[in-house]
C-alpha cells in the first residue's frame, strides 16, 4: 500500500493517475474535503420518490411494424427521457465480459492506466481520468473513468488498452443492433421517414466508469447532474445500484434499479435539439456507495463532430412549431460540455434561440 500525504490529493488522484480507487483502496476513514459536495449537490432521502419509476420495455421480437412497442419507446422518450430495455437479444455473455474487462482495466497499477491521461495519451481518443473536469470543479466527484472514441476497428487495435478493447468493441457492435432499432421507432414517432443513419449515429464513444467504496457516501457524489450530450445512450450497469434520474417537472429523483441484463436507454441533448424538445434529454446522477466498488459502461451514439444540428424540419412542418434552438456545431457543442463543470446549468442552453 502506498503512504500518500494527504496534503496533496489532488496530485495523487489526479497526476499521478491513482484515481480515487487508489484513494478508496488506502482505507480513508473519512472523505477528504476537495470531495465534499456543497448541501444542495448531495442525494438525500427526501428528495427521492420511492414508489415511480422510468419504464421496463419489453422488446423480444420486436420489428418497427410492432406499433405497441414503437409507443412506448417514444412515450418514454417525451415523459422519462429514460427506459429500461429487457429481453434485447444482446447476450449475457457479451455483457458480463465487458463488465469484466472494465475491472480489468482499473485494477491495473496507476501508471499503466496513467499511461492514457489527457496529459500522456498519445491521442485524444484515448483518454482516462478521473472525476468529470478537475481543473473546473468545485468538489471532485467519487469515479474513474476510461473513455473511449471509435473510430475504427484498426485503429482501436492499435490505441485502445487491451485489457478490455475486444469486450468494448463487442459490446458497441452488439449495441449497434438495437440503437438503430430504438432510434428508428424514435424517427416514427417524430414522422420523420428518411435520415442518414449518420447524423443520428455518425459517432460513438464507449465510457467505462468505476466508482470505488466511498467513506462518507452522504457527502460525496459519483457524478453529479448534467444531461448526456448524444443522440441516445445505452447503459450497462452492474447489481450495485446508485442511478438516479430527475421526474420531469419536479425537483424529485427517482432511483434506477438495476436489472440483471438489462439495458438503461437515455435521450441525449441532440436528439432534444433535433426534436425540437420533444423527446428530454434528463438529468441524471450517480450517488455514491459506502459498501461497495461499482462500475458502469455507457455507449453514448452521437451525431459527427463535424455535424451542423438542429431542429429536423420534418419535426416543424408536422407540428408547424417555431424551432427552439438554433442550428449548432456538433463539436462546439460537446467542447462546452466538457469545459464547464457539472454545475446544474443546462447545457443545451447554449443552443437555445433567446
Ligand atoms: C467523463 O465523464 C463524463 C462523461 C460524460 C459524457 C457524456 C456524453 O454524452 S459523451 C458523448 C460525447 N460526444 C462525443 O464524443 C462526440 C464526438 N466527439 C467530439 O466532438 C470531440 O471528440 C470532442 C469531445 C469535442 C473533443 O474535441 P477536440 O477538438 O479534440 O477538443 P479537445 O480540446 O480535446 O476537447 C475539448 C475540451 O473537452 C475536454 N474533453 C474532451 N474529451 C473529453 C472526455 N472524453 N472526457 C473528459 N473531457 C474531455 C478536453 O479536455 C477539453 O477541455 P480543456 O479544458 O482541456 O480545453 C458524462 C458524464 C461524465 O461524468
Ligand atoms: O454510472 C451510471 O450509472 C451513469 C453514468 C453517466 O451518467 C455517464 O457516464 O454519463
Ligand atoms: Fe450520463
Amino acid at each position: 500500500m502506498p503512504t500518500i500525504d494527504l496534503s496533496n490529493i489532488t496530485d495523487f488522484v489526479v497526476n499521478e493517475g491513482h484515481g480515487v480507487k487508489g484513494l478508496s483502496e488506502i482505507g480513508l476513514q473519512k472523505l477528504p474535503k476537495q470531495y465534499i459536495q456543497p448541501i444542495e449537490e448531495r442525494i438525500t432521502t427526501n428528495t427521492v420518490i420511492l414508489d415511480d419509476q422510468i419504464p421496463i420495455i419489453d422488446i423480444s421480437n420486436w420489428d418497427i411494424h410492432n406499433k405497441l412497442v414503437c409507443e412506448k419507446i417514444c412515450n418514454a422518450a417525451e415523459k422519462w427521457g429514460f427506459f429500461q430495455i429487457i429481453n434485447h437479444d444482446i447476450s449475457l455473455e457479451v455483457l458480463e465480459s465487458v463488465k469484466d474487462a472494465t475491472y480489468r482495466f482499473f485494477k491495473q497499477p496507476a501508471v499503466e492506466k496513467n499511461k492514457h491521461s489527457k496529459e500522456n495519451s498519445s491521442t485524444n481518443n484515448v483518454r482516462y481520468g478521473t472525476s468529470f473536469t478537475p481543473k473546473a470543479e468545485k468538489a471532485l466527484e467519487w469515479k474513474d473513468y476510461l473513455s473511449l472514441f471509435y473510430v475504427s476497428d484498426e485503429e482501436a487495435a492499435a490505441l485502445w488498452p487491451c485489457a478490455l478493447r475486444d469486450e468494448a468493441l463487442e459490446f458497441m457492435r452488439n449495441s449497434e443492433i438495437v440503437m438503430k432499432k430504438l432510434l428508428e421507432a424514435l424517427m416514427k414517432g417524430l414522422h420523420v421517414k428518411e435520415i442518414d443513419d449518420s447524423v443520428l449515429m455518425g459517432s460513438k464513444r464507449i465510457n467505462v466508469n468505476y466508482y470505488p467504496k466511498c467513506p462518507n457516501p452522504e457527502l460525496a457524489v459519483g457524478v453529479g447532474r448534467h444531461s448526456d450530450v448524444s443522440t441516445l445512450t445505452i447503459l450497462l450497469q452492474d447489481n450495485i445500484g446508485g442511478l438516479y434520474v430527475k421526474k420531469m417537472d419536479s425537483d424529485m429523483w427517482v432511483h434506477v434499479p438495476p436489472i440483471h441484463g438489462a439495458l438503461v436507454i437515455n435521450i441525449g441533448d441532440a436528439l432534444q435539439i433535433m426534436s425540437n424538445g420533444r423527446y428530454k434529454s434528463i438529468e441524471h446522477r450517480v450517488m455514491a456507495n459506502g459498501n461497495n466498488n461499482r462500475i458502469s459502461v455507457p455507449i453514448f451514439v452521437n451525431p459527427k463532430p463535424t455535424d451542423i444540428i438542429g431542429p429536423l424540419k420534418e419535426v416543424l412542418l408536422e407540428s408547424g412549431e417555431e424551432p427552439i434552438y438554433k442550428q449548432v456545431l456538433y463539436s462546439d457543442y460537446v467542447k462546452h460540455f466538457f469545459r464547464k463543470a457539472h454545475d446544474g446549468k443546462d447545457t443545451v442552453d447554449f443552443a437555445k434561440i433567446n
